[in-house]
């Protein structure tokens, strides 16, 4: 039975790279991919891993009906064998809902792949909708860690090396805290408490507070 299956984990889990590897096993086996990717750090068209690698990939406008991108790709004589979205966080609910019926009504596997929450750790309404839909949601085996060595669960973005809760929901970026607007993974525990590494590395070097004494 085809699927859609979304593959969700924090930023810098190895998203992009899985997906990379899924379409390099597939290719190499005859089999032919449609690659749908949205705002890569690499530029538009293009689906990058952190680890080098990088392939083309059709960049997903606001309003392009994915259904009928393969519905006219295929009555035009184009093959696709399986679907691969990457960054589909940025993908609207109704493009999602496309998604799913690439797989109900043409019969082909769609994998998607994203962060399930935001900087301020709601959902993407892209990826709520695939939690919604998918056939199954697979969280990504190599975990990326907190500072402290927890497990990440969420995605802090620092302005200035300050972590923020408000502002946009999209602004593209690295995990890289020399970028005026960067991104962090943290466990939950340092998310709610705002305590990126930095924020723990000038904590640890000040002096104690001295109890305050009674008169
Ligand atoms: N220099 C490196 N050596 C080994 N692995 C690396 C290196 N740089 C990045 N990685 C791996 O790549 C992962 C990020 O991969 P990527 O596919 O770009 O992530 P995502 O798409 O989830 O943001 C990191 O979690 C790490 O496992
Ligand atoms: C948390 C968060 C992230 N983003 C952006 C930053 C990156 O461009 C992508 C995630 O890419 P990755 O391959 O998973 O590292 O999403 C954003 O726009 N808003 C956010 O809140």
């Amino acid at each position: 039975m085809p699927e859609l299956v979304f593959f969700s984990g924090t930023m810098d889990c190895g998203k992009s790279t899985l997906a990379l590897q899924i379409e390099h096993n597939r290719s190499s086996r005859g089999l032919v991919g449609m690659i749908f990717t949205r705002d890569d750090r690499a530029g538009q068209g293009k689906l990058s891993s952190r680890l080098g690698l990088v392939t083309d990939a059709v960049e997903v406008e606001d309003g392009r009906d994915l259904y009928a991108y393969l519905v006219e790709h295929l009555s035009q004589g184009g093959r696709a064998d399986y679907v691969i979205a990457d960054e589909a966080q940025f993908l609207a609910e109704e493009q999602i809902d496309q998604l799913a019926r690439v797989v109900d009504d043409l019969g082909i596997d769609v994998y998607a792949f994203g962060i399930t929450t935001d900087f301020r750790s709601k959902l993407f309404p892209g990826s709520q909708r695939l939690v919604e839909l998918a056939d199954r949601v697979e969280v990504l085996q190599v975990e990326a860690l907190c500072w402290c060595g927890a497990r990440a669960t969420h995605n802090a973005r620092t302005v200035g090396g300050v972590m923020v809760v408000e502002g946009a929901q999209v602004v593209v970026g690295d995990v890289d805290q020399s970028a005026t607007v960067g991104y962090e993974v943290l466990c939950r525990r340092h998310h709610r408490r705002r305590m990126t590494a930095a924020t723990a590395r000038a904590a640890a070097l000040s002096p104690d507070v001295l109890p305050v004494t009674q008169a």
